[in-house]
């Protein structure tokens, strides 16, 4: 199919059947993403997946093996093409995990560097490095070298660096990993700002799902160099298209049963005799074999059971700083439920109780 890209409402980011080998190795497994004009996008997933081979192929810092990039509706990468537009014409603002800025040069010059390099007058690049030093607070150390900054302050010299040339398009690689968690917090807020006053379409590499969750419009979940899923942080946190997707945004405990009844957005399960029912609008089979994904933080023990239920057998608890990790045995299966060391009474080894199940957990092949 021929992409017809070159129109007002084209998206930001155009990725159609993309794959990267190295020597024989799959590394990119046909990627399709479309990411529309100011969308902040998080490609998720843990070490390994590809995410950053992913983003040096939109960077033009590697070139894909197969199939097609469009940026800002111009095609930057085709299969059939013989030369990929070069980084440097592709228009986007970078920001690595490592600074990279240049030790020599003082944070005023760090920042002016890419402007110097397409030749902006001074008159430009005076105010809009200005300009980008209030917007990220650095206004005070124009004058101070990088070995005179902190981290979090080199951070956001690299960040205005990068935007220093206006991108449409921003691309950063896990750029607030090397921060304390403090600092982490508050540049996340800050880039999430930056990124709004400045209508640009952002592109971030984390595998911290906690990140993506905070920053993302978008996040798109890789494994093994394939988008497993790529929605919303509400989607990926709640309708997780898969187990893996599931484990990977916290849901630790998979509960597997078998389907008996399918009714309008109500799925009735087997759980080794005990029946629940689950409010969900998947496309199941009667007979199928599902899991329910549970987090051990929301699932609750109880004496007095309502709605959706299991009996259960308390097995080892043990207490890690202020809650209390409870192994339990329901429906012949091990699960781990996590509650408040405060919650009184705390279940009790070998006691006989009952897991409370929220009925819109999610229910997954
Ligand atoms: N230049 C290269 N040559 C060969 N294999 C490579 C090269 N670069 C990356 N890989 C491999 O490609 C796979 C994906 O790497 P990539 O860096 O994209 O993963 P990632 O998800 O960003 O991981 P991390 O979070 O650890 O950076 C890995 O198995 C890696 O070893």
């Amino acid at each position: 199919m021929l992409l017809t890209s070159d129109t007002p409402t084209a998206p930001s980011i155009w990725i159609s059947a993309l794959r990267k080998f190295y020597g024989d190795t799959e590394i990119l497994k046909g990627i399709d993403l479309k990411v529309p004009v100011g969308t902040y996008l998080c490609l998720l997933g843990p070490s390994g997946c590809g995410k950053t081979t992913l983003l040096r192929c939109i960077a033009g810092l590697e070139h894909p093996s197969r199939g097609r990039l469009d940026l800002q509706g111009r095609t930057m990468f085709h299969e059939t093409m013989p030369v990929p537009v070069p980084a440097e014409k592709r228009g986007l603002g970078m920001v690595f995990q490592h600074y990279a800025l240049w030790p020599h040069l003082k944070v005023f010059d760090n920042i002016a560097f890419p402007m110097r390099q397409k030749r902006a007058s001074s008159g430009e690049i005076e105010t809009r490095v200005s300009d980008l030093a209030d917007l990220i607070g650095l206004r005070p150390l124009l004058d101070r070298f990088p070995g005179q900054l902190s981290g979090g302050q080199q951070q956001r010299v690299a960040l205005a660096r990068a935007l220093c040339i206006e991108p449409s398009i921003l691309l950063l690689d896990e750029p607030l990993s090397n921060l304390d968690s403090g600092l982490r917090n508050q540049l996340r807020r800050e880039l999430r700002n930056i990124h709004d006053r400045l209508g640009m379409t952002s592109v971030m590499v984390t595998h911290d799902q906690d990140e993506a969750m905070a920053l993302a419009d978008m996040i798109a979940v890789l494994h093994e160099g394939a988008v497993v899923q790529y929605g919303s942080p509400a989607e990926v946190l709640f309708e997780p298209a898969t187990r893996y997707v599931a484990s990977f945004v916290g849901y630790d405990n998979m509960l597997e049963g078998i389907v008996t009844d399918l009714a309008a957005g109500r799925t009735t399960l087997d759980l080794d005799g005990t029946r629940v029912t689950m409010q969900s609008s998947g496309r199941f089979a009667i007979g199928e074999r599902l899991a329910i994904a549970l987090k051990s933080r929301d699932v609750s023990l109880t004496s007095a059971p309502r709605g959706n239920h299991i009996a259960t057998t308390v097995g080892r608890v043990t207490r890690l700083g202020s809650s209390l990790e409870i192994e339990i045995r329901a429906a012949d299966q091990p699960l781990l439920v996590t509650q408040s060391a405060d919650a009184a009474p705390a279940p009790k080894a070998g006691e006989h109780l009952f897991l409370q199940l929220p009925d819109t957990a999610p229910l997954l092949r």
